[in-house]
C-alpha cells in the first residue's frame, strides 16, 4: 500500500513514520510538507533519521490522492482542515491526528480552538476514532487527542454502565513535554520544565468539549466535568487521574471485573489487578493504555488511573490502529505491544 504522510517533521509525524516503516501492509511512505516547500531530504527535517533517503515534497492534494491509497495528517490544528478538505470531499481515506474534525459543533470548535471551524457538511463526514469504541468509521477518521484518549478509556466502563454519580467527574491529567509538539514556548524551556510542575489551560483545554462530546454520547445525563492539565518534567507519557463518586457502594474487585469485561476484546487496554496502579513506564513506547482502579469506601470515591504514551496511543499508535481498522487488517498489525522499559 502507498501511504501519504503530511507533517513528518513534527513529533507525532516522526513517530508515525517509524511505525509505518515497519508496517507489513505499507509498501512505500510518500512524504509531503508545506505547499511552498522545496523538495527536502527527510534527513534534513528529521536529523534523527540520517540514513533515510526519502524526500519531503510540497503538499498538493491531487498528487496525494493520485499517488497514495491513504493519507495521514500529523499537522497542526487549523492547518489540517485546509490541507485535508479536498481529500475529505473526495471521500479519500484519511487519518487526521489534529483536532480539526473531532468536534461535531463548529461553534464549539471556534470557542475552544480560537479559530474558524470547518464547514458543518465537512464535519459531518468525519468519524471519531477512539479505536476501542469506533464501530462506524467513515473514510475520514478524526484521531482523538492524547488527554481525551487516556480519560475516555478510563471512564468508559463506569459511564457506559451508569456506575457513578454523573455530576461527580473530576480529572487531574498530567503530560510530558512532547505533548506540546516541537514548537518552542516560554513554558517549554528547560528552566521552566525541569524540577517543576505547571498547570495550564485552566478550564480552557480543547479536550474538555471532545471528552464531553463522547461522554454525553454514552450517557446524556453527564452535565460537565472538572478537568485540569499539568505539564510534568518528562518527555513522553500521560497520566489521567480520574475521581468519581460511586452510584452505589461497591468494591475494587467488582470494578476491576467490570473493566476487564468492557475491555476483554481490546488488545491495547491493560486492566491491572486490584491493588496495582500503573506508572508512565508501564506503557511508554507501546500503544497500550494501562488502567488501575481503586474504590475508597470511606469517601465512596472511585479512583481510575489511566496512562498512555501521548505519541503512541495518544497519537501515532492509535492512528495506525484506525488505519488497520479502515483497511480491514487485524488492529494490532504493525504496533508494538511492549513498552520500552526501563
Ligand atoms: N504531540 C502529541 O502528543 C499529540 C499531538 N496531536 C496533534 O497532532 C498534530 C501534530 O502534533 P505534533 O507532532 O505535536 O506537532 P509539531 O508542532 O511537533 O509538528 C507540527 C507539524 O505540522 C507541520 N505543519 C505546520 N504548518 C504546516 C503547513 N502550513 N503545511 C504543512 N505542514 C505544516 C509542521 O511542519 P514544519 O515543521 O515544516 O512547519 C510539523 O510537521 C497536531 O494537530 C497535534 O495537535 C495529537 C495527539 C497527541
Ligand atoms: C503538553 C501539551 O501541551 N499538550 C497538548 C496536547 C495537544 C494534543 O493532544 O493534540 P490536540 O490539540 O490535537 O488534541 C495541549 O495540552 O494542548
Amino acid at each position: 500500500m502507498q501511504v501519504a504522510l503530511i507533517g513528518v517533521s513534527g513529533y507525532s509525524g516522526t513517530v508515525l513514520y517509524r511505525l509505518l516503516k515497519q508496517h507489513p501492509a505499507v509498501d512505500q511512505i510518500n512524504l509531503y510538507g508545506h505547499v511552498d516547500q522545496v523538495v527536502t531530504p527527510l534527513a534534513t527535517v528529521v536529523p534523527a533519521y540520517q540514513k533515510e533517503t526519502a524526500m519531503v515534497r510540497p503538499f498538493v492534494a491531487t498528487t496525494v490522492m493520485t499517488e497514495n491509497d491513504v493519507a495521514f495528517f500529523a499537522t497542526s490544528a487549523g492547518v489540517t482542515q485546509t490541507l485535508a478538505l479536498p481529500l475529505l470531499k473526495a471521500d479519500f481515506p484519511v487519518i487526521d491526528l489534529s483536532g480539526d474534525f473531532r468536534l461535531q459543533d463548529p461553534a464549539s470548535y471556534t470557542r475552544w480552538y480560537h479559530r474558524p471551524a470547518a464547514e458543518v457538511a465537512a464535519l459531518a463526514k468525519a468519524s471519531y476514532g477512539l479505536a476501542e469504541f469506533n464501530h462506524h468509521l467513515t473514510a475520514y477518521v478524526a484521531n482523538p487527542g492524547c488527554y481525551a484518549t487516556a480519560t475516555l478509556l478510563g471512564l468508559a466502563p463506569v459511564v457506559q454502565n451508569h456506575l457513578i454519580d454523573p455530576t461527580s467527574i473530576v480529572v487531574d491529567a498530567k503530560s510530558g513535554l512532547s505533548g506540546a509538539g516541537k514548537k518552542l514556548a516560554a513554558t517549554s524551556q528547560f528552566t521552566m520544565v525541569n524540577d517543576n510542575l505547571q498547570l495550564y489551560k485552566l478550564n480552557q483545554h480543547q479536550h474538555i468539549p471532545e471528552i464531553m462530546q463522547q461522554l454525553q454520547a454514552w450517557w446524556p445525563a453527564i452535565p460537565a466535568l472538572e478537568f485540569t492539565t499539568t505539564l510534568i518534567p518528562v518527555t513522553r507519557g500521560i497520566m489521567s487521574s480520574i475521581y468519581v463518586k460511586a452510584a452505589q457502594p461497591t468494591t475494587t474487585a467488582a470494578l476491576v471485573a467490570q473493566y476487564q469485561k468492557t475491555y476483554q476484546t481490546s488488545p491495547f487496554v491493560q486492566v491491572l489487578p486490584a491493588g496495582e496502579l500503573p506508572t508512565l513506564k508501564t506503557v511508554v513506547g507501546s500503544n497500550n493504555c494501562a488502567l488501575g482502579i481503586n474504590y475508597n469506601p470511606v469517601t465512596k470515591t472511585i479512583l481510575i488511573v489511566s496512562v498512555i504514551d501521548n505519541l503512541m496511543k495518544g497519537a501515532a499508535g492509535q492512528a495506525i490502529q484506525n488505519f488497520n481498522q479502515l483497511m480491514n487488517l487485524p488492529q494490532t498489525t504493525g504496533l508494538p505491544t511492549l513498552p520500552t522499559f526501563p
